[in-house]
């Protein structure tokens, strides 16, 4: 075991020792001032000039009530001695900084020094996008907010702050993916939508999708980001999730391909028609309340009583395991592969079932949450190579409707009798033209449109608990 009799914690001499689980410091005599800082919590470190401060950890704490705050302990010159050698202060820096590394093999066995003194870490180095204009408007000051994260876990930061919509778009299209190792949005789902719209443009989107990216939600919907959180067992806050990108791996996420007779795209969260798209797109106009947003527009739409009709056609899931995109024949074309859809307007393949009438709710989740207040799907995993899309049918009366609608913030909804999920790798959904239908919260026209999802096709910075 690594350990050091050189260092004082809160004026005690301490011992340090770096452990499997997290850097422990035992103060002889004082067994209540025994403290593991865990791994999982640490950031890194840095050294002071070897006089007063000695070397600092650089926590990411997390409290009762889940909250994650930056917090750092001070590790100083130990009385007894002559002084900390400078030597000895590096070594520990070195030694903090390789176990509170993600990118450390926790399964090996604890290496040597020599091995760890031979293994500098790699400052990494992040693109962050911020939309100034996202949710309530607080991109900005979620940036100063979260800057220091990344920076205490050795991370670069390069920012651009968007100047307009469909700017992330670009941006993502000409990104140099060997210059950065992540790109970080500030913002909301739509945001984070321009990104992989941008990177499926390119000519090697095949490498570009399946960059790391995260989100740190400063937007109204902020489905992706509470989604990784749960993942994670933390809160959706812009600490916890920056904590998520400096702290995590790149995670497999499916995508899924959303194509009509003209245009395809690539959604990461949902699709949504029938009562829940216009309750997206409706509430635009109240985006300054944030997420109530959508409770807002949502009791509004109740009132209304509306109904849709269309031909929903689906494959149902069955037990085989889905395999990987990557796994799949000839997965690098100009475009992605498609297996299960026929061309627009052609016959379905046999065996698809079809659901056709009136519809009251149709919202197709890619992963389990569509809003930090809404668990839609509450066993989609985030690679399962599945869209699980969540039904009601016939015209539902607005007792029933507030029923499910006051279950969804627990995925309680879908153990109403008249809700029902249906799990599926492609489906086909005919609708009259003029309806609305909502693309990862972004507006999507009427008509017959397909899905077929990409199994781990995308990377997304995750920590799975
Ligand atoms: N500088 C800018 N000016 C105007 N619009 C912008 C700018 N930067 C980004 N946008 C647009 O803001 C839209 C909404 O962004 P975002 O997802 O961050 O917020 P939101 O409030 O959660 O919205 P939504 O839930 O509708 O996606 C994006 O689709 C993007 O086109």
């Amino acid at each position: 075991m690594l350990t050091s009799s050189a260092f004082v914690y809160a004026r005690h001499a301490a011992t340090v020792s770096a452990e499997t689980d997290g850097l422990r410091i035992a103060v002889p005599g004082k067994p209540k001032m025994d403290t593991l800082f865990r791994w999982a919590d640490v950031l890194g470190a840095s050294a002071g000039d070897g006089t007063a401060m000695a070397l600092t950890l650089h926590l990411m704490e997390k409290h009762k009530n889940g909250k994650r705050r930056l917090r750092d302990v001070e590790l100083t010159q130990s009385q007894t001695s002559d002084g900390i050698h400078q030597q000895e202060v590096d070594k520990w820096l070195r030694i903090v900084e390789f176990f509170a590394s993600p990118l450390r093999d926790t399964s090996d066995a604890l290496p040597s020094i020599d091995l760890i003194m031979q293994t500098p870490p790699k400052q990494r180095k992040f693109m962050v996008l911020i939309n100034p204009v996202g949710g309530t408007g607080k991109g900005e000051k979620v940036f100063e907010k979260i800057l220091p994260i990344f920076t205490h876990a050795n991370i670069h930061v390069e920012r651009i702050v968007t100047e307009r919509a469909n700017h992330a778009v670009e941006i993502a299209e000409k990104l140099d993916l060997t210059a950065y190792d992540c790109v970080v949005v500030i913002g909301g789902d739509g945001f984070a939508y321009e990104v992989i719209q941008g990177f499926m443009k390119r000519s090697d989107w095949a490498d570009a999708i399946q960059f790391p990216f995260a989100v740190v939600p400063a937007g109204s919907g902020n489905g992706l980001a509470k989604t990784m959180a749960e993942a994670a067992a933390e809160l959706c806050t812009p600490e916890s999730s920056t904590y998520i990108a400096a702290k995590g791996r790149p995670l497999e996420l499916d995508l899924a391909s959303l194509r009509n007779a003209t245009h395809t795209s690539f959604i990461f969260l949902s699709l949504s028609w029938a009562f829940m798209a216009e309750v997206d797109i409706e509430s635009e106009k109240y985006r300054y309340l944030g997420s109530q947003r959508f409770t807002f527009a949502a009791i509004a739409k109740v009132m209304s009583s509306k109904s849709w009709s269309g031909k929903f056609s689906y494959l149902e899931a069955d037990e085989a395991d889905v395999p990987s995109y990557w796994s799949t024949d000839s997965p690098r074309g100009p475009r992605p592969h498609v297996a299960l859809l026929p061309a627009v307007g052609e016959e379905l393949p046999e065996g698809w079932k079809t659901i056709e009438g009136a519809f009251s709710l149709f919202w197709a989740m890619n992963v389990s949450h569509a809003a930090t207040d809404a668990h839609v799907a509450p066993h989609a995993q985030l690679n399962d190579g599945h869209l699980h899309v969540v039904l009601m049918e016939g015209k539902v009366s607005k007792g029933d409707y507030m029923g499910a609608l006051l279950g969804l913030e627990k995925g309680q909804h879908i153990e109403k009798p008249n809700v029902k999920v249906v799990k599926t790798r492609a489906f086909q959904l005919e609708t009259p033209e003029a309806d609305l239908l909502s693309a990862d919260g972004e507006r999507y026209g009427g008509g017959v449109c397909q899905v077929e999802v990409h199994r781990g096709m995308a990377r997304v910075m995750g920590i799975l608990k």
